[in-house]
């Protein structure tokens, strides 16, 4: 298996160098609501494994390093806590883009995170910068359509504010591992 993964790595990597993209590194900040699946992405980016965590009160005074579609990244991992959301704008003025973290299956707090997502696009800071929006935990039965979510988070009037080519959707599952490759790509295009 891990030679497998050993071998699917390098052949990305070739491929990278290839397109001329080796040696380009982002530096990321991942928000959204607590419990959307933050840490547990990062630490599946880094390591490869999944495992569970508390959750994260205050950020990290580093940024956790890791490769993704042939690519380096560092990435600021801040808590989603209401609390601590005053944060966010001071990191993404450190960052190349934005990976804004949702819980698809939490259907009930979907208006809190397209809130949350609003107040964020609204910032002068994040004018400028890539929001690649994650629909996470798409491998729970409950998690709704994309269709559904981006009505209820107001997804056209967001996109509308932000600029058609600087916001974008991406279903995933960070328990299968599936779906963030393509927005790691998508953000590659702005580095
Ligand atoms: N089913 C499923 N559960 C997931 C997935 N990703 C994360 N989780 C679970 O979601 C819960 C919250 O994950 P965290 O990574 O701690 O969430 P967080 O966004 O860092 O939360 P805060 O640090 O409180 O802001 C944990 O129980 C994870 O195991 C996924 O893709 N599928
Ligand atoms: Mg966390």
């Amino acid at each position: 298996m891990a030679s497998l993964y050993n071998l699917w790595k390098s052949l990305i990597n070739s491929l990278w160098r290839a397109l001329g993209l080796e040696g380009k590194e982002g530096v990321l900040v991942v928000l959204g609501l607590d419990n959307a699946g933050k840490t547990t992405l990062l630490h599946r980016l880094r390591t490869g494994d999944v495992r569970s965590f508390p959750p994260t009160d205050r950020p990290h005074h580093h940024t956790e390093s890791f490769e993704c579609q042939g690519l380096k990244f560092q990435a600021w991992d801040l808590g989603g806590h209401e609390a601590v959301r005053h944060l966010w704008e001071d990191y993404v003025c450190e960052s190349s883009a934005v990976l804004f973290v949702v819980d698809a299956s939490d259907s009930d707090r979907l208006e809190e995170a397209g809130f949350e997502l609003d107040a964020l696009i609204g910032e002068k800071v994040v004018q400028d910068v890539p929001v690649a929006v994650l629909l996470n935990k798409c491998d729970l039965e409950e998690a709704l359509s994309s269709a559904e979510i981006c009505q209820r988070i107001q997804f056209d009037e967001l996109q509308r504010m932000q600029g058609p080519d600087k916001l974008a959707i991406f279903r995933i599952s960070v328990l299968r591992g599936e779906g963030y490759q393509a927005a790691f790509r998508w953000v590659a295009n702005f580095l």
